[in-house]
């Protein structure tokens, strides 16, 4: 970008070009309809010193004026500031504009048919109403970005004098273009569908015919290389693209949307209570961080149930409410016991998703390495160092206004979390834009690496006992009231549960929550006495819990369901327990009875849209820290196992090729829709961690039996029998890239466990196959039998379903013996790629 740079009397002259990594200095733009071209001041006249004479130079001493006023010493204007011979400049600058617009720190609107000479007769307004709402600067193309991109915009007559006020020029022009106000107020332009911003540019007209597309790029936030000449027709189709791929990029970043989680963690805990997390607002060190432009980081802290994810779902509403238009706002709530969302890669994608979601131009940063890698990018084992390098890049985009970025229980990010600490203390530093809010439990790990950031806020719960405390009394009293109300308490009785609650609750709201959970289901007969069950203390109420379970019928049962809920790698369905636990067995079509048996734990577990979650991760941490004991008792390990041998079972079970009677090979998998009832609703978390169970069984080498793994053990039967079942299971899970990590893990296991076994080798094959295969199988589940056509000759996954091969397909001659560089077409088939 090249700018006018004012020499204080008058005069200007065009700057050097900015490099990218220069800092731009404050400057203001012009946003104009352009005369007949020779009479605009162009380029070459500004380096020549020509062009005083031509009507257009009237246009440069107005912002010259205009910029002097408003104390600023540079502007851009779109005649003069762009070498319109150099193609190659032409072409970043069309793909730059919206963001030179965006970035202006105002942008001047001279509208040359609009005049304010006239006055109205006995009245001091002008007739200039009526010539705005007509000027031609509503119907030209380029100037619908020029509208929508700057933070500051001010319209001017051909006098120059200033139009209106801001509110009432908004409503008029948003019925002269029917552009929604929102979008109009600097409102994030990804939150209106694609086909309305392109009802927006429908009667406006541009010079040349492309430029009706190129004026579009930056309202979608995509790049294209102008090509004039191309058509109208064409420019769309590349558009259409282009908007095509950042959708697709921004799907494969996709690991979780943080907004869903946000409802679904606020529902489950029973509803986000803003009495309960008020006093932040009012707190000096939240104010210190959000007043101080140089409060960069805020970590809060404290221990379990002290309310830090309801705070921070009070924070992000109260940030969404409050911040400017242009701001942004992601954020993320780690989770220990779902493998998906506990780890710092997660994290990443989720903040990004988030961001680029609010701001499709940031999808820039990821673009070049998406085109080349795709969705492996995010996944593969270098997902974590280029997601860092993405995220920071992304922080750094000089576009980035305020943004607000927030992670909730870093505690709970079970790998990386010390590369994770690390980018985020260099990050802020690196940017004064972004502001951290993080919460924790007190951990001296994370305190330590923390510590390093510059201009961090540390706010603990402990320190702050008064008001958490007054919080949680605050939370005391709507629950207690809510409880009176339903179980018809009296006076007495209502006041009695207050005072017990109040005088136990230790400032700590998980304990409030769970002594009301449990209230709920009791009589309120006798209540008063019945409240010495819940002793103070979160692990003392736990240990009160577990001895009720331990004490009743269907202990042996209930300790099962708990020990497998606390080692699977993500929350488990209903359905699915049945495939891992023996005496579920049958009950896969009957969620309500094991509802049933589930419920049997009592308060510890809980079940949300069929899914079984511990009522807290601090019951887990209880069980695996303080009752392990209890739980296990022949070891963690076995109960990997029972989970591994069980999965193999349920899968030996009931995969079969083409599950969900398909039919055609070819059917993508967007298009498949479950079946009722679906073969693998409880086949889900076996097909997806059976090795990682395997695997951890196996890491205990004392109970280790090499059998399992051995030639003609239950591995290596599976492997010869189902393995392709199981690949079509995983593309109709969308699990392959999981797919290709469990076999590599497999194989690393059956090289490390047995010497000399078959099972080596049909591992070794199938890992093969499935990472030659993976994009075919992925997008279309049953090209995992059209892809033993592609394999090798003396492929062994193919000589074992030989008969699961296509029939009637002619292969072109010439596919390799060996797994390496096997290309082949495929003639006389439809799925040919
Ligand atoms: N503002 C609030 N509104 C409604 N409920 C709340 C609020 N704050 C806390 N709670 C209740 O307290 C429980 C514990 O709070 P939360 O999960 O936020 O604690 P935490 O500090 O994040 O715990 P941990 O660090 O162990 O994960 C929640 O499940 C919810 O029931």
């Amino acid at each position: 970008m090249r700018l006018l740079q004012c020499d204080g009397i008058g005069r200007c002259r065009l700057t050097e070009t900015f490099s990218s990594n220069e800092t731009i200095p404050p400057y203001a733009i012009l946003s104009h309809t352009w005369g007949a071209e020779d009479n605009e001041v162009n380029f070459d006249d500004l380096k020549k010193d020509t062009g005083t004479d031509k009507p257009g130079y009237e246009k440069i001493q107005f912002c010259v004026e205009q910029a002097r006023q408003d104390g600023l010493d540079y502007f851009w204007i779109d005649t003069c500031c762009i070498n319109k011979d150099n193609k190659a400049e032409l072409s970043k600058a069309i793909n730059s504009m919206f963001r030179w617009y965006q970035n202006a720190a105002r942008c001047y609107v001279y509208l040359s048919d609009v005049s304010t000479a006239k006055q109205k007769a006995n009245s001091d307004t002008c007739e200039w109403e009526s010539a705005f709402r007509r000027s031609k600067w509503f119907t030209r193309g380029w100037t619908l970005q020029e509208l929508l991109a700057p933070r500051v915009v001010e319209f001017f007559s051909q006098q120059r004098k200033r139009l209106g006020d801001k509110g009432s020029l908004m409503r008029q022009i948003h019925e002269i273009t029917a552009i929604p106000e929102a979008a109009l107020r600097g409102g994030l332009l990804s939150r209106f569908h694609v086909s309305d911003r392109l009802s927006w540019m429908e009667d406006r007209r541009t010079t040349r015919e492309e430029d009706k597309v190129y004026s579009l790029l930056g309202i979608f936030g995509v790049h294209i290389a102008p090509f004039y000449g191309e058509g109208v027709g064409r420019a769309f189709d590349r558009l259409r693209d282009e908007i095509k791929k950042l959708e697709e990029c921004t799907r494969d970043l996709h690991v979780t949307d943080p907004r869903r989680d946000k409802a679904r963690i606020e529902e489950t805990k029973g509803g986000l209570l803003e009495d309960s997390y008020h006093w932040i607002l009012e707190n000096p060190d939240f104010r210190r961080w959000q007043g101080e432009p140089q409060g960069r980081l805020l970590w809060i802290k404290g221990d379990p149930g002290k309310g830090k994810t309801m705070l921070l779902c009070g924070i992000i509403n109260e940030l969404s409410k409050s911040m400017a238009e242009t701001s942004l706002l992601s954020y993320f709530f780690c989770q220990a016991t779902d493998s998906r969302i506990n780890n710092a890669t997660a994290v990443l994608r989720g903040l990004l998703f988030m961001l680029v979601s609010q701001q499709p131009s940031l999808i820039s940063h990821l673009r070049e390495k998406h085109d080349h890698i795709g969705k492996a990018l995010f996944e593969d084992a270098n997902a974590w160092v280029a997601l860092s390098e993405i995220f920071a890049s992304v922080v750094q985009d000089p576009s980035l206004e305020v943004t607000y970025l927030v992670i909730d229980a870093l505690d709970e990010c079970v790998t990386d979390l010390s590369k994770l600490l690390d980018l985020i203390v260099k990050t802020s530093s690196a940017s004064s834009r972004v502001k951290w809010i993080m919460s924790s439990r007190n951990w001296p790990n994370i305190e330590e690496r923390l510590e390093r950031a510059e201009d961090q806020v540390r706010l603990s719960l402990e320190l702050n006992a008064d008001s958490v405390s007054a919080a949680v009394r605050s939370y005391i009293k709507h629950k207690v009231s809510r409880l009176a109300q339903d179980k018809k308490y009296s006076d007495q009785t209502e006041q009695a549960v207050l005072d017990y609650l109040y005088t136990n609750a230790n400032d700590t709201f998980l304990w409030v929550a769970l002594v009301c959970q449990n209230l709920e289901k009791m009589s309120r007969f006798n209540i008063i006495k019945k409240l010495e069950v819940f002793p103070p203390g979160l692990n003392s109420l736990y240990n009160r819990m577990v001895q009720q379970i331990n004490t009743s019928d269907d202990a042996e049962l209930c300790k099962r369901i708990l020990a497998t809920v606390a080692v699977v790698y993500r929350p488990v369905t209903l359905q699915g327990l049945t495939s891992l636990i023996e005496d579920l067995d049958g009950l896969a079509e009957n969620p309500d009875s094991v509802k049933e048996m589930v419920d049997l734990c009592g308060s510890l577990l809980t079940i949300r849209g069929g899914t079984i979650y511990f009522v807290h991760q601090s019951v887990k941490d209880f069980l695996l820290k303080e009752i392990i004991d209890v739980i296990f008792p022949s070891g963690r390990e076995v109960v990997h196992y029972t989970v591994f041998s069980r999965s193999l079972l349920a899968m030996s079970n009931a995969l079969r090729q083409d599950v969900y009677s398909l039919g055609a090979s070819g059917c993508p998998v967007e298009q498949i829709e479950h079946p009722k009832p679906d073969p693998l609703v409880a086949l889900r978390y076996p097909c997806i961690y059976w090795v990682d169970h395997l695997y951890d069984w196996s890491s205990n080498s004392f109970l280790y039996d090499a059998g399992v793994l051995a030639s003609g053990g239950i591995v290596d039967v599976f492997m010869r029998k189902k393995y392709l079942y199981w690949l079509e299971a995983m593309s109709l899970c969308k699990s392959m890239s999981k797919g290709v990590v469990s076999m590599a893990k497999l194989e690393a296991l059956t090289e490390k466990q047995v010497a000399t076994s078959s099972t080596i080798q049909v591992v070794r094959d199938a890992r093969r196959f499935i990472m030659y295969h993976k994009s075919a199988i992925e997008s279309s589940p049953l090209q995992a039998y059209s892809a033993l056509l592609f394999s090798p000759t003396r492929s062994i996954i193919r000589a074992l379903f030989e008969d699961k091969e296509p029939k009637g397909i002619i292969i072109k001659p010439g596919m390799q013996e060996q797994w390496s560089n096997c290309l082949s077409t495929l003639e006389g088939h439809s799925d040919s790629r």
